[in-house]
């Protein structure tokens, strides 16, 4: 339940910020967070807001005192049995599961083989077309049928994959509270609920097959690896993680690629240089996903006693939400934090979280992301920006362009 401060004033934009104007332009808001309120309760959200890097990190470390929890919304999505909420000993065998297809002598050994095939075939279908929209023609195709191959969905189609996570990411980040602490839009659920009766009835059938026939994909191995003989994990711990998959390791490096693209349309000097010499696509990334972090605002802890942060005194359970896009735009960390700059010092931020909750695909997804950004500007390397289009950026949970047109000439 949302634990209002009782004696605590709540500044008067922090009481009117609403969740599309988070979802359409986050940043002036926490901007004024950072310098103002860097701990807040935003009534709107029915949770404490942390906004600077150096809270967002200390938070972020401190998995004793600050246990992950899903936000509310998520829970409504999820239920309460995946990674992201749980701790100590539960936490650490669900990573033990997910952990060994994306550790990086496991990467290394499949990662090629698993994307720049079906990336070169998505180019060579439209590289004599000379304009695209790059996010769901390419950037989303290629995140998702990575994953969707190595998990064992190799037989559900990219669009359907696509469709998934888009409706699991609404309902996910649907946080918008009433004053009273109720979901200020229920109907926002509706996406998840649905993509959830798609993703059970796809899957059942496969785990009644992969129990008694496991085979190498992710999926059979969360069922049988570390159980004892005939025995494997049940549906109840599979479909909470196999749903944080289906969104977030679906979703977030096919924003990123995209993200990438557009800050480096915003330094056509930069994408220039690294057109030219591929071994800086990583650093351009690593950039690229500081600027506008694809998992903006979804990682959120649970205080185990009152406690006081940035000078406000949380009640014990309260929730918190660690903004990690706002924290990589912080000021105090980063000289104009605002511009993508592929020459930018490289200081330590918060894409991938931290602590014993930091991201179990990190290797992973940089890979993807890398070989995607390699064969995309290796066959394009004229590419451009349609500016007759906006890079429409959206997003306050998760944030990346929802399209970006691009030009070539053929
Ligand atoms: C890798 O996937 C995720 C990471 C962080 C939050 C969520 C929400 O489910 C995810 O799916």
């Amino acid at each position: 339940t949302a634990v209002q401060p009782s004696h605590e004033v709540t500044p008067k934009f922090v009481e009117e910020i609403t969740m599309a104007e988070l979802e359409a332009d986050p940043y002036p808001f926490y901007e004024r967070l950072r310098k103002e309120a860097p701990v807040a309760f935003v009534p709107s959200l029915g949770m404490y807001i942390v906004s600077t890097r150096e809270l967002c990190m200390q938070i972020a470390k401190d998995s004793d005192s600050w246990p992950a929890v899903i936000s509310p919304a998520g829970g409504r999505t999820f239920g309460h049995g995946a990674l992201l909420n749980t701790n100590g000993p539960e936490h650490r065998d669900l990573r033990d599961m997910v952990e060994p297809h994306l550790q990086p002598s496991a990467v290394d050994n499949y990662i090629d083989d698993l994307v720049r095939p079906y990336a070169r075939e998505l180019l060579e279908r439209i590289e004599d077309n000379g304009s695209a929209d790059i996010v769901a023609e390419y950037c989303e195709p290629v995140s998702v049928r990575a994953l969707g191959d190595l998990l064992g969905l190799g037989d559900v189609s990219t669009d359907k994959l696509r469709e998934w996570f888009h409706k699991l990411s609404v309902s996910f980040t649907n946080s918008a509270m009433t004053s009273d602490g109720e979901f200020a839009n229920p109907n926002g659920f509706v996406p998840g609920d649905e993509a959830k009766a798609e993703i059970i009835a796809h899957v059942d059938p496969k785990i009644d097959e992969w129990i008694v026939n496991p085979d190498h994909s992710a999926i059979s191995h969360w069922l049988h690896d570390g159980m004892p003989e005939g025995q494997t994990r049940s549906r109840d711990v599979i479909y909470p993680n196999l749903y944080v998959f289906l969104l977030g390791a679906m979703q977030e490096p096919g924003h990123a690629m995209a993200t990438t693209l557009a800050g480096l349309f915003s330094r056509p000097d930069q994408l220039e240089r690294v057109v030219d010499d591929p071994g800086l696509i990583p650093r351009a990334v690593g950039e690229g996903m500081r600027w506008v972090a694809p998992i903006w605002s979804a990682a959120a802890k649970i205080a185990t006693d009152e406690v006081v942060v940035g000078g406000v005194t949380i009640p014990q359970n309260s929730v918190v939400m660690l903004s990690y896009g706002s924290a990589n735009q912080d000021e105090n960390a980063y000289d104009a934090p605002t511009a993508y700059d592929l020459d930018r010092a490289v200081i330590p931020n918060m894409t991938f979280g931290g602590g014993v909750h930091a991201c179990a695909g990190t290797y992973f997804a940089n890979n993807v992301i890398r070989i995607a950004l390699e064969e995309l500007l290796e066959t394009i390397p004229n590419i451009e920006r349609d500016t007759d289009h906006e890079v429409n950026f959206w997003g306050w949970g998760f944030r990346g362009p929802k399209e970006l047109h691009v030009q070539w000439e053929v």
